[in-house]
């Protein structure tokens, strides 16, 4: 997707499936300069615990030079404390922010809510974040939850939109059933994106970009496969060539 076709609100559905670049450094300088780098293949660039937790609040901004910033920070806490990080990072909104589905219904709808006070109609996109896409479902059994990754999915995207998220965080395996479920008004946002031949790495439910568009996400979130490239911008064309 080019700069160009960037719809308004920033987080508007996208007219076609475009790339999101995670800015996964703890060096705001290296972030700024992969930043400029993809700029012209990629709609968003996203700033995640790493890089916030390095350099502050002031990086959303600085980021946000060169594309619509997706900030990554996945809020879990009680309702109040939630919309409170919500106001507080709607200081200088950035286009998405995400929360963790599991936070529930009611801190879901406090971070709406907070969003809209703050921003009004600058506010951004609430996503929800289900099942990360590094869990498999034995890993995911671990931690109490039966029935696979894809049942669970399902239940916090229902729980999620109804609460008032924009849309939702899921991997590259459940975009079609998600599509099935809720058809096309939520913004389906994919980690767990990789070219064929490249790394896996932590990802356990992955997929290749042009499977994952076709399956229907609005964006894909990739950031190793460009960040780890030698040419980052190079890499970043390559896959928005595909979509
Ligand atoms: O379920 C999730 C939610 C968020 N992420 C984030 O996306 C990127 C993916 O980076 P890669 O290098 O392409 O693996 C990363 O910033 C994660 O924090 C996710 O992977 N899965």
């Amino acid at each position: 997707m080019s700069a160009a076709s960037i719809p308004s609100p920033l987080w508007a559905k996208p007219n076609r499936c475009g790339v999101i670049a995670a800015l996964d450094t703890p060096d705001p300088a290296r972030a700024m300069g992969w930043a400029a780098a993809v700029a012209p293949h990629v709609g968003l660039v996203k700033v995640g615990l790493e890089l916030f937790c390095a350099a502050g609040p002031a990086v959303v901004q600085q980021i946000g030079q060169h594309r619509p910033v997706f900030l990554d920070l996945k809020f879990h806490d009680i309702p109040n404390t939630v919309a409170g990080a919500v106001r507080s990072v709607c200081a200088h909104p950035p286009a998405m922010l995400t929360l963790h589905g599991g936070g529930g219904g009611a801190m879901i709808e406090a971070a709406r809510r907070a969003a809209e006070d703050s921003a009004g109609a600058q506010r951004p996109a609430i996503l929800a974040v289900t099942v990360l896409t590094s869990f498999s479902a034995a890993g995911l059994a671990e931690t109490g939850v039966s029935g696979g990754p894809a049942q669970q999915v399902l239940r916090l995207a229902r729980l999620a939109l109804s609460a008032g998220a924009d849309g939702l965080v899921c991997s590259p395996h459940e975009v079609s059933r998600l599509r099935d479920a809720f058809g096309d008004a939520p913004l389906l946002v994919v980690p767990g994106v990789r070219p064929a031949g490249s790394d896996a790495g932590d990802q356990a439910r992955v997929a290749t970009p042009e499977e994952t568009a076709a399956a229907g996400a609005d964006w894909l979130v990739i950031g190793r496969p460009i960040t780890a490239s030698a040419d980052p911008a190079a890499a970043a064309a390559r896959i928005a060539a595909t979509l």
